[in-house]
């Protein structure tokens, strides 16, 4: 299914609204070559945007839907969730809006699952106040799991740098009992699918962080990497998966050894994003993976402290929105190819 570029239609959540979400959004759409690109749908309401864009430098003029089939390209399509007004305090937690941020990612979701929209850019929300009877999630990903088919995996994506996790939203205390063979197997096969499917690397070359300072050093501290990763990168390996590793994961950065790979396997949160985040906040992607439609959301959260204030980078974002189409884009073609392989025809003698 190859569509016209503007034609892509790119679902956006509103995130938390006492964010830095709004921000980003309007001005990355600031620009109008954007909507060459993609025809972007924003799940919220028309005059609650054009009331917070009065504190940004912003003059991004917007096209109030109802229903989807109304959305145009060539605008900044809203889609009008609610009719009620929401108070806006930026920089606030409050629960009230998480209740909007939820209604925004849940409505989003639902369309992308029903083919309103291609791919889906999420604005940050705030894990705390979003929680409730009827949503018991610690992040998008979390949710979109549930909702979507396939397995999610979370994968920092900047340029060539991507970085997926084996443990996302884990307690620390908790990372180790997660680990078992089966999770590890799993995560890296997804990994090394969407390294061919979305990213069109025909054979990857993946890289697998240790668990522990120095990777156990021979189970003086630990002995997760002798007694589970080694085998199991062992077992992954003779299948076929170029899969490397334990590796300490702080000289790996160090040395500036994550060049070298397709992609880096980090065992939990922290090991990943840490690195991630450092080598490039700003303009890193967050995409889950493994899923039958495409997600991803910008590097950053709500960024209370500067919410309001016209400070917010919006690179991110924007990023987030392109690598989103590239995906898609990626996939199809994926798909294309695979339903019409070469005919090689052997010569008979
Ligand atoms: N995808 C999502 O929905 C995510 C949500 N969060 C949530 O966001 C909330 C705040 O999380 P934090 O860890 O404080 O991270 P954060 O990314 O919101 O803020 C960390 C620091 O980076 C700055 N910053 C963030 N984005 C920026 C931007 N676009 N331009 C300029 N400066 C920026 C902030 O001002 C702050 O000083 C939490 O509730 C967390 O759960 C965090 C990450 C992702
Ligand atoms: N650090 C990224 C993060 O925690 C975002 O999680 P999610 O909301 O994308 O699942």
């Amino acid at each position: 299914m190859n569509k016209k570029a503007e034609n892509i239609i790119v679902g956006i959540s509103v995130g938390d609204l006492n964010g830095i979400g709004s921000e980003v959004i309007l001005k990355t759409f600031e620009d109008s070559r954007m909507l060459e690109l993609c025809t972007p749908v924003i799940f919220a309401n028309a005059k609650i945007l054009s009331f917070v864009r009065k504190s940004f430098t912003s003059t991004v003029q917007f096209h109030g839907v109802d229903k989807l089939d109304q959305v145009l390209p060539g605008k900044v399509n809203v889609y009008n969730l609610w009719r009620e007004g929401v108070d806006i305090n930026f920089g606030k937690n409050d629960e009230k809006i998480g209740t909007y941020a939820i209604k925004s990612f849940a409505a989003a979701t639902k369309a992308l699952k029903e083919g309103d929209i291609d791919v889906l850019v999420t604005a940050p929300i705030n894990k705390y106040n979003i929680q409730s009877e009827d949503f018991k999630f610690p992040g998008h990903t979390d949710y979109l799991n549930q909702e979507l088919e396939g397995n999610a995996l979370m994968m920092m994506v900047q340029d060539n740098l991507r970085v997926g996790l084996i443990t996302d939203h884990v307690p620390l205390s908790e990372v180790s009992a997660h680990l078992t063979e089966e999770l590890i197997v799993k995560k890296i096969e997804t990994i090394r699918k969407s390294l061919v499917e979305d990213f069109s690397i025909v054979k990857p070359k993946i890289a697998v962080l240790g668990l522990n300072p120095h990777a156990g050093d021979g189970g003086v501290i630990g002995k997760e990497d002798d007694a589970l990763l080694r085998p199991v990168l062992k077992k992954i390996f003779d299948s076929g998966t170029m899969a490397f590793g334990p590796f300490p994961a702080d000289g790996f950065f160090g040395s500036g050894q994550y060049e070298k790979y397709d992609a880096i396997v980090a065992m939990y949160h922290d090991q990943g994003l840490i690195p991630f985040k450092t080598l490039s906040f700003g303009k890193g992607v967050n995409y889950t993976a493994g899923l039958n439609k495409v997600r991803t959301s910008p590097d950053h959260g709500t960024a209370y402290d500067i919410a309001g204030k016209d400070m917010a980078d919006y690179n991110s974002f924007k990023e987030a929105v392109y690598l989103a189409i590239d995906i898609f884009r990626s996939r199809n073609q994926y798909e294309e190819i695979s339903q019409k392989p070469l005919k090689i025809k052997e010569k008979q003698l």
